[in-house]
């Protein structure tokens, strides 16, 4: 950054640029005397309409990011956590300086009438392209089918619209940012669609030398939320999870301090179900998501995982 100037790079979905402007409404406020100014980038996996997987994986949304931090025509780069690869390292040259206060982890149902998911009718489509969202569908509601749908998530609304499919599967906390939680029918608890790593967390990523940037933006950290990203993302990294995996956990810091974690592996069919909770007790973050990770994979998980095709 130079002296009172952070550049933030962003894709132009209105979802990410929602969240640059919470980054910019809360820098504002504790560090008033920082000007911000958005640079905006197009990701592969924002143009790209097909199979995520043969793009490379989750690496797709965020690999433009990176360059452009790494090539400082940026100075801070705003990532959803949930897209952030963990079966590799960060860009060399870059770490997280932050990660915001968490919103909502959980998933919503979107239907045109209203409709949850046990008032849908036999063979009603609800489109989503997420092998987490599918295995635990086929769970809960076998009689219900799943239809392929990519793209943003007002694109999405758009295509539902349109009849290409009878109901979505989105995030509340994407739906909040973009300002359509007017649109939910459903909130499902995390029991039954359990979230995906990371979610509802923004993470703010800098250079790894640019201290200035770094000091300017740590502040607005959640302590909370750094521990149960490390638990999170550490689980992920054991696992080897990839873009397609249908892996699924959450950890959760307690008021009194305690930290536990939560993590299942479905095959896509859903007749498989791997399940682990842990309490850290005296255990650091990152082994707690280790520990669970060890304990998925002695039943099965790695088997599980690697059918699946990335
Ligand atoms: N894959 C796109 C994406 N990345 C992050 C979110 C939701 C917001 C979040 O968890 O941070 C979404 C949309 C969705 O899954 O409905």
């Amino acid at each position: 950054m130079s002296a009172d100037l952070i550049r933030i790079v962003s894709r132009s979905s209105p979802m990410a640029l929602a969240q640059v402007e919470r980054v910019r409404a809360e820098l504002a406020a504790l560090r008033p005397g920082i000007r911000t100014e958005v640079v905006p980038v197009t990701t592969s996996g924002d143009r790209w309409m097909g199979d995520l997987s043969k793009l490379g994986g989750k690496g797709a949304f965020t690999k433009e990011v990176d360059a452009a931090l790494l090539a400082s025509e940026a100075d801070l780069a705003v990532h959803c956590i949930k897209d952030v690869p963990a079966d590799r390292p960060l860009p060399a040259g870059t770490v997280f300086a932050a990660y915001l206060k968490r919103d909502d982890i959980r998933d919503a149902v979107i239907h045109p009438e209203g409709l949850t998911l046990d008032e849908m009718p036999a063979g009603a489509r609800i489109g989503t392209s997420s092998v987490r969202r599918i295995a635990q569908l086929a769970i809960t509601h076998p009689e219900l089918e799943c239809v392929p749908m990519r793209g943003n998530a007002n694109r999405r609304l758009e295509k539902l619209d349109a009849g290409e499919c009878d109901a979505l599967m989105l995030a509340v906390s994407g739906l909040e940012r973009i300002g359509r939680t007017d649109r939910i029918s459903e909130i499902l608890p995390v029991d039954t669609m359990c979230p995906p790593i990371g979610a509802g967390v923004l993470g703010l990523q800098c250079r790894e030398d640019d201290t200035e940037t770094i000091e300017a933006v740590a502040g607005l950290g959640d302590a909370d939320v750094w521990k149960e990203i490390s638990a999170e993302r550490m689980l992920l990294h054991v696992l080897q999870g990839h873009c397609n995996s249908p892996i699924a956990g959450y950890a959760k810091a307690e008021r009194d301090g305690r930290l536990s974690l939560r993590a299942r592996v479905f095959s896509p069919d859903g007749k498989t179900v791997l399940d682990a909770h842990e309490w850290a007790g005296p255990l650091d973050p990152a082994t707690l998501g280790t520990s669970v990770a060890v304990a998925l994979l002695r039943q099965g998980a790695r088997e599980v995982i690697d059918t699946i095709p990335h």
